[in-house]
């Protein structure tokens, strides 16, 4: 998997696949990360990037041209279609079910704002959605960028090793995860459930089940609307509702 990072600081791309399972992925050349910086795009003697928005106001506005002149050099740097995602607080939340989307495509390319934004023409001609990471604003679009780098990355077969599992992480099954506990068993801040160290992997596994529904249950009712719930969960849902009441 080929991802291009368009962003005038193409030393964060550099960083964000450097390290961790990212870093392993791209050392084993299961995914690549390249920056294509719009500066090298720009024209005039102080390469211009932003300009000032039409109709007045703070802060200024990406050019079209630069970015367009980047996009171009990040499609043609390798073969094969690529996604134009542009990270931005006005595009669709992103959720593990559109990381598991994006993780199944071959290239993407991540367009990174600065400023207040960039020229709404180059969006609505060059990119293919606009994805947002959460309700608040950041100063660039690359920290955006590079939790889809994370979050995709981890999905590619071979990246996570058994131990690492993505199966189950929290949101694969759209609830939360469990409580995770290791060694020491006695510990002054409590000791471990024993069903954990009974050896008994349907129970263990059980146990985990009711802990996830329980926990979404009290912290993320919204995702429960959404899971579809079977007979066995509605009823370890129930036991641990019971036990919390008992
Ligand atoms: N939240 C966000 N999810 O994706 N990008 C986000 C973001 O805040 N981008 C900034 C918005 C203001 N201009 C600079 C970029």
């Amino acid at each position: 998997m080929r991802i291009d990072i368009v962003s005038l600081f193409p030393e964060f791309v550099a960083q964000c696949a450097a390290f961790g399972v990212v870093g392993r992925a791209v050392e084993r050349g299961l995914l690549s990360v390249h920056g294509f910086n719009p500066r090298d795009y720009a024209e005039g003697n102080y390469r211009r990037v932003d300009d000032r928005p039409f109709g007045g106001g703070p802060g200024m506005v990406m050019l079209i041209d630069p970015l367009r002149a980047s996009l171009r050099a990040a499609r043609e740097a390798a073969p094969g279609p690529a996604r134009v995602v542009y990270m931005s607080p006005q595009g669709a939340p992103l959720t593990q079910a559109k990381v598991r989307e994006l993780a199944g495509r071959e290239r993407l390319i991540l367009l990174c704002g600065r400023y207040e934004g960039i020229d709404e023409r180059l969006i609505r001609a060059e990119v293919d959605e606009e994805i947002s990471i959460g309700d608040y604003v950041l100063s660039g679009g690359e920290l955006a960028a590079a939790v889809i780098v994370d979050a995709v990355a981890r999905l590619r077969e071979g990246v996570l090793g058994d131990a690492e599992s993505a199966v189950q992480d929290s949101f694969e099954d759209g609830l939360l995860d469990c409580p995770h506990y290791t060694r020491p068993v006695e510990h002054d801040l409590g000791t471990v459930p024993e069903v954990l160290m009974s050896g008994n992997h349907a129970e263990i596994a059980k146990w985990r089940r009711m802990q996830s529904l329980g926990r979404t249950w009290q912290r993320r009712p919204d995702l429960l609307d959404e899971a579809a719930l079977s007979k066995a969960d509605r009823k370890l849902l129930e036991a641990y509702r019971a036990a919390l009441e008992a």
